[in-house]
């Protein structure tokens, strides 16, 4: 089934990358569209940065016991305003999902960039509450969920996607999600990259398959090697940040500048304590965070 379900993500994504005006999206039932509407309202209570393309709806959403952000996309110039929701939070599901029904957005699929240690992701939630919502994480995470996405996958809301880019060593199966590379997608280009890349700093590296050189490797090769200007909205921010550039990050991330032997001294000395709820988090995000059940 869940193998079944892949074939059909993967098709669709490929559809929408042949062209522009395919309306890729073919996993919502027509009698649910919505009529057309091409204005957005202004907005209320979310973090928000401007818009990146008249197409795009794009909300910054804080959960602050764990200082995660949660990252909302939609294409508002599709029928039915298909929508995303990449690293959802188990606690703020609730308000995640009252936006989404204000706004007038379908949601469909709730995406991780990896499984997290710090708090129980909101998508075994999501999908209880609205069941046509497909759970999204990478192969090589080893969770459970619906679709499975690989390097190189593209991941179609209407006519706008996310590119998939493997970038390991905070854990084994880490992934950042990238905006389109295309003429009709946003531009400059978003780069959502899980704890691979925080604002002046990165992802710890000390468990889960954590690997400082992998980490390394993975933020010079798949993310300094995006256009300059693209923006960088990461899982957490500990200090207020909300966004920073690959610009910015190339030049003043404190860690990331440094070459490669020094960097691994840094994050073998960061000295962290275990996220207190590792326990709990890590069994739960494997499967999609329901725990008492695989799906
Ligand atoms: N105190 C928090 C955990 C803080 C932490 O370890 N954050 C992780 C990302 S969540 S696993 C991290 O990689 N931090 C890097 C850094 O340099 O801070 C808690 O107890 O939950």
């Amino acid at each position: 089934m869940v193998q079944m379900l892949r074939l059909q993500f993967v098709r669709v994504s490929l559809l929408a990358s042949k062209s522009s005006t395919t309306l890729p999206l073919n996993l919502t039932p027509i009698s649910t569209q919505l009529p057309r509407t091409t204005r957005l309202r202004s907005q209320m209570a979310s973090y928000s940065t401007s818009s990146h393309s008249s197409k795009l709806l794009f909300r910054q959403l804080f959960e602050k016991e764990s200082s995660t952000y949660t990252y909302l996309l939609a294409d508002v110039s599709h029928p039915i305003k298909p929508a995303v929701l990449i690293d959802p939070v188990d606690r703020t599901v609730d308000r995640d999902l009252s936006l989404i029904h204000e706004l007038g957005l379908k949601l469909i699929y709730a995406m991780n960039t990896h499984v997290h240690a710090d708090h129980v992701t909101g998508t075994g939630l999501i999908k209880s509450k609205v069941p046509d919502v497909k759970s999204v994480i990478s192969k090589a995470s080893g969770a459970t969920a619906d679709l499975y996405v690989e390097p190189g996958d593209k991941v179609s809301f209407g006519d706008l996607f996310l590119e998939v880019r493997a970038t390991p060593g905070h854990t084994l199966g880490c992934v950042t999600y990238v905006t389109g590379d295309a003429s009709d997608q946003p531009q400059p280009r978003m780069a959502f990259t899980g704890d691979a890349l925080l604002i002046r700093g990165c992802g710890r590296t000390d468990f889960q398959g954590g690997s400082s050189e992998q980490l390394y490797k993975s933020v010079h090769s798949q993310i300094f090697t995006l256009p300059k200007d693209t923006f960088i909205y990461p899982a957490h921010d500990y200090k207020g940040f909300t966004v920073s550039t690959v610009e910015e990050e190339m030049k003043y991330n404190p860690r990331l500048t440094k070459n490669e032997e020094t960097f691994k001294n840094i994050m073998a000395n960061l000295n962290l304590s275990y996220p207190k709820m590792i326990d709990v988090a890590v069994p739960a995000n494997l499967v999609c965070g329901i725990q008492s059940k695989a799906i």
